[in-house]
């Protein structure tokens, strides 16, 4: 099976996470970690800053690996590298996505995630200390 590589931001402000809704495609609709597919030659954090930049307008700082997500969708296997992140520079502009929110971690499960983010989530919300 075809295996998309992606990296995802989990930005952290105020002790809420941000999250963002697609605005296009297959999972129109649904709820994710901002970010996207990790292009040839590029490291995860790389591919993150540069996503973010895309889809956000705003530079992050990436932190800490926060858990490997493998995931088989019907057409492909998710492999998605999950950072913390925090804001550098910028104010947040939506250029993809059709809406975003911040939440407070026990917020986290009140958006219809993407299948492959629920356990994620799951395990962030047992986190709350990290917040
Ligand atoms: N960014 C992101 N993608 C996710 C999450 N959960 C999840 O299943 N995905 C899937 C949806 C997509 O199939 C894939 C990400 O691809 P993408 O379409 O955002 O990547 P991209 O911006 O580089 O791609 P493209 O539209 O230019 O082809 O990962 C998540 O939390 N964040």
């Amino acid at each position: 099976m075809k295996v998309v590589k992606v990296a995802a931001a989990i930005i952290k402000l105020d002790e809420k996470i941000l999250v963002t809704q697609r605005g296009y495609g297959p999972f129109k609709g649904g709820w994710e970690f901002p970010g996207g597919k990790i292009e040839k030659g590029e490291s995860p954090r790389e591919a993150l800053v540069r996503e973010i930049k895309e889809e956000l307008d705003v530079l992050i700082d990436v932190g800490d690996l926060v858990d490997i997500v493998n995931y088989d969708y019907p057409d492909f296997h998710l492999t998605m590298y999950c950072y913390w992140c925090s804001l550098r520079s910028g104010s947040i502009t939506l250029k993809e996505h059709q809406s975003a929110k911040w939440l407070k971690n026990n917020e986290l499960m009140s958006v219809e995630w993407l299948p492959a983010d629920v356990k994620l989530v799951e395990n962030l919300m047992k986190l709350s200390s990290e917040l």
